[in-house]
């Protein structure tokens, strides 16, 4: 959704009126944690490690590998601590970026749904390093049945954590961004405990943001309307709001509801939008035929197209330990299995509906 990795490619607005609709106080709570960002950037620029990484970790094995950064199990050399080492080639992060990233990371503390960074910054001849804790058991994806989901009881747990995870995120004036199955790492076999992970797309509350590049389900209708000014449209938590609607459609279901939030261009979108706007139960787009009343108002919330009038993250919490799908049976297992049905699923974009 930026143009670069890290990078401030966005300006932001001095002037409150100048915000597209922000309050005061969701003004200051941004500019705070912005200024709070950038003094922890400059110690952190200070106290980075020059060495190769190889000098002080051994590699284990590869964890994973994303569009900007590689991530190693390491082991430290003297200490034999087993850590996850996130790698960004110098070729394609800029120091501030990768400071950005490094920072955001450790303003967020401790949380038990969020990857906690462990201080540790370095800088070798051809990329920059930071170390968190390894979360071993693969992300989301891997435990999403195709055409079925994650069972019931998974599916509100990860539902009750990351939005506790965001809630937490959103309170230190930041907004998330990049809420998606491949970003949440998973701690256990039976997915009991998850942990949000890539900090790389969080910015501070309003800050200015354009979209670039296609909307990919995930992505908030606000994103993809004109922008309110011309820098961009200012960032709100009801992005991560719309996302986790989204997720938890994707965790009950095993499709994505749509593949773009747009009326003209996406027919799921349209068949959603009038449902949405007329509440009448017939209007029911067919991929929603198996959630109950409680999963439909509580992601009709989460999905309200108005961002103002769209629900927080925290509202997931008085659905809890209630149904959310009518039956339970098909889906009792939970397993990391691989695409049963190609194409047919919520992990790319181009699923078919039945
Ligand atoms: N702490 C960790 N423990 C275990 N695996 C991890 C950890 N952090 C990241 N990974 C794995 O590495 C993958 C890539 O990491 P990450 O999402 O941070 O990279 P990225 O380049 O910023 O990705 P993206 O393309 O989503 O922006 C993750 O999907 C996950 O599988």
């Amino acid at each position: 959704m930026e143009a670069a990795h890290g990078e401030h490619t966005e300006s932001r607005e001095e002037e409150e009126e100048g915000l597209g609709g922000l309050t005061a106080e969701e003004l200051r709570q941004g500019q705070e944690a912005a200024l709070a960002l950038e003094a922890r950037m400059a110690l952190s620029a200070q106290s980075l490690v020059r060495a190769e990484v190889d000098e002080l970790y051994e590699h284990v094995r590869a964890l994973g590998q994303g569009r900007f950064g590689r991530v190693w199990l390491v082991t430290h050399r003297q200490e034999g601590t087993v850590l996850a080492l996130k790698q960004l080639p110098k070729a394609s992060t800029t120091l501030r970026g990768f400071l950005y990233e490094f920072c955001v990371g450790l303003s967020l503390g401790s949380h038990a749904a969020i990857v906690a960074a462990c201080g540790v910054g370095l800088e070798s001849a051809d990329s920059y390093s930071f170390l968190t804790e390894p979360v071993l058991h693969g992300d989301l994806i891997g435990y999403i049945r195709p055409k079925v989901g994650l069972p019931q009881a998974a599916a509100q747990r990860c539902a009750a954590q990351l939005a506790s995870a965001l809630e937490h995120i959103h309170s230190l004036g930041l907004v998330y961004r990049d809420l998606k199955p491949e970003n949440v790492l998973v701690c256990d076999p039976d997915c009991r405990q998850v942990k949000l992970a890539d900090f790389g797309h969080t910015r501070p509350r309003g800050t200015l943001l354009r979209l670039a590049g296609a909307p990919i389900p995930y992505t908030a209708p606000e994103l993809c309307a004109p922008p309110p000014l011309p820098e961009g449209l200012p960032i709100q938590p009801a992005l991560d709001a719309w996302a986790l609607g989204v997720l938890l459609f994707c965790l009950l279901t095993g499709y994505f509801p749509w593949d773009q939030p747009l009326a003209e261009a996406d027919p799921f979108y349209e068949d959603f939008i009038v449902w949405q706007a007329s509440g009448q139960p017939d209007h029911r787009p067919r991929p929603w035929f198996g959630l109950t009343p409680t999963a439909d108002t509580l992601l009709l919330g989460l999905l309200e197209p108005q961002p103002r009038r769209r629900s927080p993250v925290s509202s997931v919490r008085g659905f809890l330990g209630r149904p959310w799908r009518q039956r339970e049976g098909e889906a009792e297992e939970v397993y990391p299995g691989e695409d049963e049905d190609s194409g047919q699923d919520c992990r790319g974009r181009t699923f078919q509906r039945p």
